[in-house]
């Protein structure tokens, strides 16, 4: 349904496409945004595309949904207020809502058709909006971001698009920068990071960027999206100094929150072992070995 050509042009993976066996087209729309296709896969369930690329399928979601919340909430012992830049399928909001030390959970997503598209065709995700501890504003994360308090944040997740639509300021340092003065001191940040085979480039002036705005770790981990350009997506998990944190071994390990089942459905995903996995030692592979 979407040209080939446009995938194979796409700057973020040149040269490469990825096709899914279509049963059937379930949306197709324009917001002032995206354009936004969900359609019914042969084996993925159903595949939300926006501007040709996919975000998710109902197959392998939970890869990049557990591990974007989990990674960030499990590795501070008590998260309360938590702020998500984008998101608005609701797949994360589901996954805060497993930890009930959170008090807050503010959601900022730029796209209200893609909110009312997934409350369609995605209620595995959208049920994250039935928690009665989120309040979504619709609109620019920049501004919203701007306009919020200083250190009112235990954790911020970014889970946005690629840096090539509505997302493109979402990877510049004036964006770090109101992020780090949003966490509360020893406050956690997990963003969106690319894949290590395809953005090394982009990686490596991300890292550098978040280096030089949070002192407390900054910490590189992937995991396996299927749907995803060459398979992985990865995540920068940085900690506003203040209080010590460790990524690798949580201090809040999931096994141990209550309500893991609060969200209508049991992990498929993350868990103890599989978050000491996902992160990569930055001097070794492939950051190294890879650069072209
Ligand atoms: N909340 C759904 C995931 C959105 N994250 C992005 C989807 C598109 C990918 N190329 C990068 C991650």
């Amino acid at each position: 349904k979407t040209s080939k050509m446009q995938y194979y042009n796409n700057p973020m993976w040149p040269g490469e496409a990825h096709s899914l066996k279509v049963e059937k087209i379930l949306y197709q729309g324009k917001s002032p945004y995206q354009e936004i296709l969900v359609f019914e896969s042969s084996t993925y369930g159903n595949v939300l595309v926006l501007d040709g690329i996919v975000q998710l399928t109902d197959k392998d979601e939970c890869a990049y949904q557990e591990m974007v919340t989990h990674l960030p909430l499990c590795s501070i012992p008590s998260p309360k207020n938590v702020l998500v830049v984008g998101g608005g399928d609701g797949g994360v909001l589901r996954e805060i809502a497993r930890h009930d030390s959170v008090e807050t959970i503010d959601i900022c997503e730029i796209d209200q058709l893609v909110i009312d598209v997934c409350k369609e065709f995605f209620p595995n995700l959208s049920i994250g909006y039935k928690d009665p501890r989120v309040r979504l504003h619709v609109g620019d994360a920049v501004d919203f971001l701007r306009n919020s308090p200083e250190g009112k944040y235990d954790a911020i997740i970014v889970d946005s698009s690629d840096p090539i639509g509505p997302a493109q300021a979402l990877v510049e340092k004036p964006f770090f920068q109101t992020i780090a003065r949003a966490l509360k001191s020893g406050g956690v940040l997990c963003n969106l990071a690319e894949s290590m085979w395809l953005h090394t480039h982009l990686i490596q002036d991300m890292l550098a960027i978040c280096r030089q705005t949070f002192k407390g770790a900054v910490h590189y981990a992937w995991t396996s999206v299927p749907t995803y350009p060459s398979g992985v997506i990865g995540f920068l998990l940085c900690a506003k100094e203040g209080r010590p944190v460790n990524f690798l071994t949580p201090v809040n390990p999931i096994e141990k929150i209550q309500g893991a089942t609060k969200a209508g459905k049991e992990l498929r995903f993350y868990n103890s072992e599989v978050c000491a996995m996902s992160f990569v030692a930055l001097a070794a592979f492939p950051f190294q070995r890879l650069r072209p």
